[in-house]
């Protein structure tokens, strides 16, 4: 059951393009495509790392001691992970193409599905990957591929050297694959940030634990991807945020390809199934206290990571999110690199029992709008 139901864009044949909505041949190529290209830059790789501790640097500079929304930066920050990954280059946060996309993609995902905001989503990111694709093919080098679009472009001139009938290297699978990625990859890793910088100022014993922690294990130098295996408690809290907070309750609508009989229900070929991932992350068998934030549901008795197979905050099976690696360092790179630097608090005269958790309302689940203060450690 990995087909997705038939999501028609208006204006554009995105049915058959890109990933997130294609099936067939066209979303088996594209996924190889994109999940071979990110590895080569991205996801599982040192200069993965090295991307997001640079974008860090970035975002530190950002962060205030007085109240500000963690909305934009946070965004900006995730948004060039993908763009670096996906361009070869990252954007100024001051840049007004860059902040217009970031909005757009952002409104997109909040209210995923509105023909409108889809056809608005595809007009300004037209715009901006036409922009940026001129710069890019005006300066391509076949022998050094900066990100997967110089890749794509190198492979689309192969293909049409030799003549490949129905190739799927075409400039509409090379736009719609680009929004796909930001549309996943941004908003999705940027809610779960701004979560856990809420979640620490709201239980303000569990921040102190994950900074003792850092203290201990990392101290003043830069965290690497390999010091998670020596802090537990850090990799407990990250996992629970993403448990608690659920970002993507409802994984996007599959349709079966055959008939299948599922726990002695018959659901007949081509009918929409939609996993409720929130059901599993608050699964009441298999969590101790799913309604409490509590960073011991990934920690045993002597407090070592567990890991947990209702954890599947990415979904499951042939669709599972292709940017899972990727976002799992990026959201454990952010967080503590952050943690490392700031104490987050609630504003003055904001105690943290005021703090809100109700999600605002959208595709995917992110926190209603709020200031935080963000004070210096070191
Ligand atoms: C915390 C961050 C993220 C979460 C929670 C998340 C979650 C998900 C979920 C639940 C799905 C739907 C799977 C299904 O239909 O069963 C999905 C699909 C997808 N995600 Fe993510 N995602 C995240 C980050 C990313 C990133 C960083 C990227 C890009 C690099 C990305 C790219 C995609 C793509 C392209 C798909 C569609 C896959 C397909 O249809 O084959 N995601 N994601």
């Amino acid at each position: 059951m990995y087909d997705r139901i038939n999501c028609k864009i208006e204006g554009t044949n995105s049915e058959h393009v890109g990933v997130l909505f294609s099936n067939g041949e066209t979303w088996r190529e594209m996924r190889r495509f994109a999940l071979s290209t990110l590895k080569d830059f991205g996801m599982g790789k040192r200069g993965a790392e090295e991307k997001v501790l640079e974008e860090c640097g970035h975002l530190i500079k950002v962060f205030e001691r007085k109240p500000f929304n963690t909305s934009h930066p946070v965004n900006y920050a995730t948004s060039n992970i993908i763009s670096s990954i996906v361009f070869g280059s990252r954007f100024e946060y001051d840049d007004p193409r860059f902040r217009n996309l970031v909005i757009r993609v952002n409104e997109n995902m909040s209210l995923f599905g509105t023909a409108g905001i889809q056809v608005s989503l595809m007009f300004h990111f037209s715009n901006f990957v036409n922009d940026t694709l001129g710069k890019l093919k005006a300066t391509l080098n076949p022998q050094t591929c900066r990100g997967l679009v110089d890749c794509f472009l190198i492979r689309k001139q192969k293909e049409e050297d030799a003549c490949v009938k129905d190739t799927q290297f075409t400039e509409e699978n090379l736009i719609l694959t680009v929004a796909n990625l930001f549309t996943a990859g941004t908003d999705t890793t940027a809610a779960s940030l701004r979560w856990s910088l809420l979640l620490m100022a709201k239980y303000p014993h569990i921040q102190d634990q994950v900074q003792e922690e850092l203290t201990r294990v990392v101290g003043n130098r830069e965290v690497h991807v390999e010091d998670r295996k020596n802090l537990p408690y850090t990799d407990a809290v990250v996992h629970e945020i993403q448990r608690f907070c659920y970002i993507v309750p409802m994984a996007i609508p599959h349709k079966t390809s055959r008939d299948v009989t599922f726990q002695g229900f018959f659901i007949k070929e081509g009918t929409t199934v939609i996993p409720l991932l929130a059901s599993v992350l608050y699964d009441e068998s298999e969590w101790e206290s799913p309604h409490t934030f509590n960073p011991s549901h990934f920690l045993d008795k002597e407090g070592r990571f567990i890991k947990r197979d209702a954890f599947l905050p990415f979904s499951a099976g042939r669709r599972v999110c292709l940017g899972e690696s990727l976002a799992k360092m990026s959201l454990f790179l952010f967080f503590t690199s952050l943690l490392q630097r700031f104490r987050f608090m609630p504003p003055p005269g904001v105690s943290e029992y005021d703090l809100d958790l109700t999600p605002a309302v959208g595709f995917t689940i992110s926190p209603s709008p709020h200031e935080l203060c963000a004070i210096s450690r070191q």
